[in-house]
Formats: C-alpha cells, structure tokens, sequence
C-alpha cells in the first residue's frame, strides 16, 4: 500500500504503524493528528469526518484525515467508545529545534480498559481491564482500574465460576492468551457476548515465571508472598499480562500500582449475573440506568469513592458473620449519632476523587487544578477526622499517618494559585514567593511595560521629541518611532532599521538588552513553571501510597455512614444473622418498590424459611397480586445484609447464604438467537445443577413458556428435585400459576403453601397483598385483563370460554356442581348467601387465610393484621 516513493515523513509514519497493525495511529503534525490509510477511512466514516488525501495529483495519493490536536480528546473518546484503541503519536522534539524530520513516537495507546481522562469515566463506577490464564487445571483471573489502581487476582479450577466472575467484574476489555481463544467454555462465552472488547494476546505475556517477574518489578519487592499469591500461577500469570500490556499501552512504570490483592471466590455470595438483572441490583431492567434499582435505593454516598465502594459491596456480599457483624456495629454507631453523622458527610463532601487524582497525577498526566484539588481533599481530612473522633467504634480509627500528606498539601499551598490555569506549558500556576528566580522573571516581564512608558518620557526628554513613541511588532521586536519632520533630531546612538512614509524606526542598545529581557522572561517564565509543577506532581507520585491508604479509608467511612443515613431516611432495622439457613423476616418490604409505588401503601410481609419445615414455599395468587415482589425481597433483603446495610423489615433474622439463584419471568433473549423457552430452561438448568443446601433459590414461574402439560410437570419435578437436593434440599421461593403444585405441600415434608390474598368484590378484585399461609385456585387472570384495558367483550368473552373450560374439568372429574366460572368457591368452603354482608366479609377473609391451616388465634391475628394494614379494602 506504500507508495512508490514514499517522503522521510511517510517513511517514518509506515514504521511506526507497522507495530501498531490493529490500533488507529493518530500521527501528530503541527496542530493536527492526522490519520492516514485504512485508519483515515475508518476514523472519518466512524468520527463523521471529512476524508482528503495527500499527494493530490500524486499516481497514487494518500487518503487522509484529522483532528485538531486541541480537540483530539473528544475524538478519540467517540473511538473509544466504539471499542476501538487509539495510539497516540508525537512530537517528541521541539520542531523548531529539529534538524531535519522532527522525531516522533508512540507516547501512549488508549484503549477501553486503559483510560485516565476524566471525561471519559464515569465517576462513580470502575473501569477495568481484566486478564485470563491458563495453568495446568487452574484458571486464573486478574482485574485492573488504572485510574484508581485498584489491582486484584483469584484463581480456581471452576471455568463456569470464573466466567461469572468476568460477568461480575464487568470489565470494559478483556485480555486473553492465544491459547484460550478456542477454548470450549471461553469461546462460548466471548461468542454470547460480543460486547467484551477482546484482546488476545501471545501466551508468552502470561507465563508464570515472566509474569512473577514483572511483579516484583512494579511492586519493587523480593516475593509474592506478602500478597498471598505467591503459589496462584494461574492468577499471576494473568496479573503479569496486564502489567506487560500496561507497560505496552501507557509506555511508562505506573507508580501507583503498588500492589495485588487476592481473594478468593468463595468467600463471597454469588448473584450471577442473570440474577443480579433479574433482581435489578444496578440496572434497571427496562432502562439500564440505576434508577429504580437497589444500588439507586441504597448508594446516597457523597464521595466518588464511596460510590465505588458501594458498588463493590453490593457486588462482593460477604459470608463471614464477624465481618459482616462489624459492618453492622459501624452502622449502628452511625445511626445513633444523627448529629456527628450529618457532620461527618458534610465535611466528607468536599473531598474529590483521591483515588483517580492520585492515580492521574502519579502517572504524570494532569494540571495545576488538580493539585489543588489534591490539597483541598487533603485539607479535608482534619475536620473528618476531628469528627470521627465523635464516634466510638474502633472501625472508624485511621491507622495510618496523615502527617507526609499535610505536608504535601502545605506544598501544594504554597506553590499553586488556586486561579491556575488548565495548561500546564503557559505559565500563570506558581505563586509569587514560592521561588525568588521565578519570581524576578515575573517581575521583569510584568514591568517590561512601566519600563517602557518611563522610557518613551525620558527620550522624548532627552530629545525634545514630544511625538516620540516606543512601540514593538514581530518583525523588529521593540523600536522607537518618530515622525519623519524631527528625524535630524534624533541621537547618534540611534541605530535606523526602517523608513516609512511619515516615520523612521530605530532601535537602541537600551532597547534591545530589554528587549532579551523581557521576552526571554515570558518564555522562561512559563518554562520554569512548568518544571515546578512536575517537580510537585512527582512529589505525589512519591505519596501515592498514602493518597490511596486514606482514599480507601474515606471510601469506607462514606459508606458506613451511608447505611446508616439510608436506614434512618427510609426505616431499615440492623438484622440478625445466623448461619442455620433461617430467614425470618418480619414485616419487610421490598426497598425499591416502597419507593416507587404511588397511590397505594407498600404492604408489609412476613416470612419464615429454613431447611427444616419451610424450605421450599410455593407462593400462589392472582396476577398482579405481589408474588414477584415478595419473592425479590426475601432475596434483596439477604443481599443488602451480606453488604453490611439494615433491611427494610420491623425484624430480621437472615440466615447467611452462599448463592442467590434466580429463574425470573420472559427476559427474551432473542438477540442471542435463543428461544424464551430455551433461556427459562438453560437458567433452570444452572440452579439445580449448582445450587447447595446453603443457597437460596427464587423461581418465579417456570414452564409457562411452553404447553401447560409440560410446563407443570417441568415446575413440578423442579420443585421435587430441589426439596431433594444433595440429600439436604435448597431454600426454595416458587411462585406459580399451577396451583396444582400446592398438592406437594401433603407429599414432601419440607414444603408450604403461600397465597397472597386478594379480596373479590363485585366481580373486581382488590389486591391485600399479604402473604398468608395456603395455597389458591384461581388466578383472576381475567379481572387483571380487564384493569390492563382489555375490551369489554373481550372480558365477557373470556369468562365464557373460562366457564366452559372449568366446567368440562369438573364433569370430567366426575363433578355433579356446575357452578364453576367465577365464583372462587372451593369444595367445602361455607355457603355465603347464609350471611349477612359483615358475617359474609369476616367469612370470605377467613376463607382467604384457609385457616385449616392455622390455629384459631393465628387465624384471628392474622385477620386482624389484615384489617388494620391493608388500605386497599374497608371491612
Ligand atoms: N406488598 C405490596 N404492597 C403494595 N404494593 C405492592 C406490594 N407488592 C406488590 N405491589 C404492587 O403490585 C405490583 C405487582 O406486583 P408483582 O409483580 O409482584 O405481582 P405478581 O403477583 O408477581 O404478578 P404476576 O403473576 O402477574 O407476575 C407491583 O408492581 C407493585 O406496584
């Protein structure tokens, strides 16, 4: 494709593209990044561009395209954006100074896990680039976020396990050896997911001993061991691969990762990631954005870095009770001291993003303004720590030193203006005082101008010229100016350089030696500046290490405090936890729907589950009743405790759990070219195969994606084998229409029947929305139809066809009673035209409750709860 003859120019760009064959070369000339070749094509059909081409009238011209240099930040982020990478090549030389082709050199290649630019992140979410490798039986995985430098690894035989744990980290680039590409179960995966920008990269950047190697070089110590991987091959191997790309990508050591943390896969609960969409922990269903979501509900946090962290929690729900104990003992402290607590997220509030300053200012990258923000955060820290000192768990003590980092700060202050501007090459950061010789430079340039309006008076003095003028253009520097009529009075000793019509212009001894002066000072002013600035910022790199002990610290504490606020503000309760497999709820809610139902009160339930007697509910009720929604909050509710936060219920007792399953209604997934049906049974599939006796398990409806007979008997034997499961069984939440499955409750010990009651008036239904205990008949299916706006006759319709359905079952079951269609009644259920219509209320109720299943006073205490919570009806 090269041309002919190609120029040195071209020479030198063919070279460099050639080691960068997959990576838009932006190709810096003068003011402009130009593109050339395929990469101008694309970046002008991609950026909305317009495609030139260089050697116009050459045989074989070049096609060709740019950007400003100033506005290439915008540009590359749209390419970015898009997945592809860009690699940034430079001026590595002064052009001016430059004897012949001006040096040039790939400074940096951006790509979508290897970004710093703060435009391009999203605040309050990580970034991260991920590695996977290959040892022996073992695979290994490591994630990185260079802006904040949070590096972490884990490994385990388990591939479905990691490729949930890929999910989880939700990675914006993944890296993989050559070797892994075919690999039966990645290869699937990366198939399904063609979002993942995918970087396969040579086996070699992943071996063991290479990647050991280049650990110990960042980390700049002699062992592994203090980061308890020093034995995870597999997990280092991936950890060493993206130190190699970051050292290929970034072109620079990256100070601020300076370590690994390892942790291991079972010592957290898993919500896979079909599960954490189905529950809508951080992002909606219908809209992807966090509204209307648990993280939304829950992430009130005032630091950027707390947002993370949050995120983190709720990713990574933790298993052991003294760690989730102490998380809770904060919190409550926090609760309890409402006044120290406002304080605190107060003075938390000013402090910007430690973490990324940090990480951007280490790696070199960033601007005056964001030393003082480093200072301003930095500041911060006394009063917080003035007002944690208000508190009184241990959780809250800082062990670190503060101390470097006030020093720092006390540098920045005494070095940076707080009016900087965002350039760093123009000068205008440094405060006057900070440096003598800068300062005389200032000083000279600043009274360049009084200078030459003194001078212009003492010549017009010494000359008796009153017209005489001082004045300076580009061409002559500074010159004296006086009018043609008086030229035969000017002074020997002035040097004539040009004549115009009315004018002669000359120059001075004087007035050059100032000259040097002044403008030698712009220059070496900004010059020296800038070498300040970089002095200063590598002064952070040296603190990085504190910058992000204590940006992890006031991560925590936001967070902390966070929970407590969120408790307070909507009346979470500090749950029990207990590792028998109980769930004990009473009165909870769901935290998301109480926020956004309007009109109706959200309506409080109580629930009971173990692996003794009430492992597996099935939960019966009509449409639209509140199944899904007290199925979700039993499994949110264990969520939010494994996180540390309170729980939206009067009192919980919440048995730890080691995975939350979900199989949740018709999330089409058509785009993958799958069936409904076949995505409800692949999801099936997964739970039983891997759910254990300490997991929790939440269907809600399935077989209804295919014929009734199949799908009931698939519901069936599901519910069957999970009551079964390992010998133990699985706690079980199990929504249904099939109300034939409320017969398992007399064939399996361990099973209960749930309804959520309704109450029939005048052929409308009212939703009570509480859980009760029994099953139910009848769906309602056809009342809901008709408060969804479904035609009248449509309505009258379908009770019809309901009417005959129902009949032809009951004759076939040998039935004589015709009444059938609509009229909810059960086989010995009492005769309600005997009543009055309170008797006939207080009757239908206690029909609803099926109180055969309860003692007397259970059935009069849950009535009455019934009358006195539910709004939707009057008794
Ligand atoms: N406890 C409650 N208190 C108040 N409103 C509730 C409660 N539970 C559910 N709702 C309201 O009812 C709506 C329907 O609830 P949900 O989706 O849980 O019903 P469902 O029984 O699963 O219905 P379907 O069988 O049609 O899927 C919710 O969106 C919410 O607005």
């Amino acid at each position: 494709m090269a041309p002919v003859k190609a120029t040195p120019m071209m020479q030198q760009y063919l070279s460099i593209k050639e080691r960068y064959p997959d990576v838009l070369l932006f190709y810096r000339m003068g003011d402009f990044f130009e593109m050339f070749f395929e990469d101008a094509r694309l970046a002008s059909r991609e950026l909305e561009i317009t495609l030139t081409s260089r050697n116009k009238n050459d045989d074989a011209p070049i096609p060709m395209c740019g950007v400003p240099y100033r506005a290439a930040q915008g540009y590359i982020a749209r390419l970015i954006e898009k997945g592809y990478k860009v690699a940034i090549c430079d001026q590595v030389e002064d052009p001016r100074a430059a004897k012949g082709l001006v040096k040039r050199e790939v400074v940096r290649v951006v790509t979508p896990g290897m970004i710093i630019e703060d435009e391009l992140l999203d605040e309050k979410a990580n970034n991260f680039i991920l590695a996977v490798s290959r040892h022996q039986q073992t695979t290994g995985l490591a994630s990185l976020d260079i802006s904040t430098g949070s590096f972490r690894l884990t490994e385990t035989a388990d591939v479905a396990a990691i490729i949930d744990e890929i999910r989880r980290v939700a990675p914006r680039e993944i890296l993989i050896p050559e070797s892994l590409k075919a690999d039966g179960a990645f290869a699937s995966f990366f198939d399904a997911a063609p979002d993942y920008a995918v970087t396969v990269m040579q086996d070699r950047s992943f071996e063991y001993a290479g990647s050991r190697q280049r650990l110990l070089e960042q980390f700049d110590t002699l062992s592994l061991e203090g980061f308890g991987c020093a034995s995870m091959k597999a997990g280092v191997g991936a950890a060493g691969a993206l130190i190699h790309y970051v050292s290929e990508t970034q072109r620079q050591k990256i100070e601020h990762l300076s370590a690994v943390q390892t942790y291991f896969l079972g010592k957290f609960l898993v919500v896979d990631d079909q599960s954490c969409r189905n529950l809508e922990l951080s992002g909606n269903i219908r809209t992807g954005s966090r509204h209307g979501t648990l993280l939304g509900i829950l992430d009130q946090t005032v630091t950027a870095m707390g947002g993370r962290l949050l995120a983190h929690w709720l990713r990574y729900p933790l298993l052991e009770p003294e760690a989730i104990q102490s998380r809770f003992d904060a919190v409550a402290e926090a609760g309890e001291q409402m006044q120290a607590r406002r304080d605190l997220r107060e003075r938390l509030k000013p402090v910007r993003d430690l973490e990324r300053l940090g990480g951007k200012l280490s790696m070199g990258h960033g601007n005056a303004r964001d030393l003082t923000a480093l200072k301003g955060s930095i500041q911060a820290l006394a009063g917080i720590f003035d007002t944690l000192s208000r508190f009184s768990v241990p959780l809250y003590a800082y062990d670190g030193d503060t101390a470097a980092l006030d020093e720092l700060a006390g540098l920045i202050d005494r070095a940076i203006r707080e009016d900087a501007p965002p350039t760093i090459t123009e000068g205008g950061m440094i405060r006057t005082g900070y440096d003598q010789e800068l300062d005389e430079l200032i000083r000279i340039s600043r009274d360049g101008k009084g200078w030459l309006a003194e001078l212009e008076a003492k010549e017009r003095d010494a000359t008796g010229i009153n017209s005489l003028k001082v004045r300076f253009n580009k061409v002559f520097g500074y010159y004296i100016e006086v009018p043609r009529a008086h030229s035969q009075r000017v002074p020997d000793h002035y040097v004539r350089k040009q004549t115009l019509v009315n004018a002669e212009r000359y120059i001075t001894d004087d007035l050059k030696h100032f000259e040097s002066r002044v403008l030698g000072a712009e220059d070496q002013r900004a010059a020296m500046e800038q070498d300040i600035f970089m002095a200063l910022r590598d002064q952070v790199k040296a603190h990085h290490g504190g910058i992000q002990a204590i940006a992890r610290f006031v991560a925590r504490v936001d967070c902390l405090t966070t929970f407590a606020e969120v408790a307070q503000n909507n009346g979470y309760h500090r749950p029990d936890i207990n590792t028998d497999g109980v769930i004990d709820i009473h009165d909870g809610r769901h935290p998301v729907v109480e926020q956004l139902i309007t009109g109706e009160r959200f309506v409080p339930n109580s629930i009971v589950m173990d692996n003794r007697e009430n492992q597996v509910l099935i939960i019966t009720g009509p449409n639209m009743a509140g199944k899904s929604t007290v199925l979700r909050q039993v499994a949110l509710m264990t969520i939010m405790a494994q996180m540390g936060s309170f729980v939206p219920a009067q009192q919980a007792n919440i048995g730890i759990t080691d995975r939350i399953f979900t199989r949740v209604g018709a999330l089409d997934n058509l785009s993958a070219g799958q069936s409904t049906f076949m995505v409800e049974m692949q999801e099936t599939a997964n739970i039983v195969n891997n759910a254990t006796a300490d997991s929790l398990v939440i269907l809600d409806e399935i077989g209804r994606g295919t014929s009734t007979y199949d799908g009931l008997s698939i519901a069936w034997a599901v519910a069957e084998y999970l009551h079964g499961l390992n010998g133990t069984g699985t706690r079980t939440l199990f929504a249904t229409h099939y109300h034939e499955l409320t017969d398992l409750e007399n064939q399996l010990d361990r099973v209960k029947n749930y309804n959520i009651a309704v109450k029939e008036w005048n052929d409308e239904i009212i939703f009570l929305r509480k859980l009760v205990k029994g099953g139910t008949n009848r769906s309602y299916g056809i009342q809901v139809a008709r408060l969804a706006g479904i035609p009248e006759p449509v309505i009258r319709r379908s009770k019809k066809i309901l009417a005959r359905i129902e009949a032809g079952k009951h004759l076939a079951a040998g039935e004589k009673d015709e009444a059938g269609a609509g009229s909810g009644k059960k086989d010995g259920h009492v005769q309600l035209g005997l009543f009055s219509p309170a008797e006939r209320k207080l009757v239908e109720a206690i029909q609803m409750l099926d109180v055969s299943r309860m003692t007397p006073l259970e059935a009069l205490n849950t009535l009455n709860e019934l009358q006195i919570k539910s709004q939707s009806v009057v008794y």
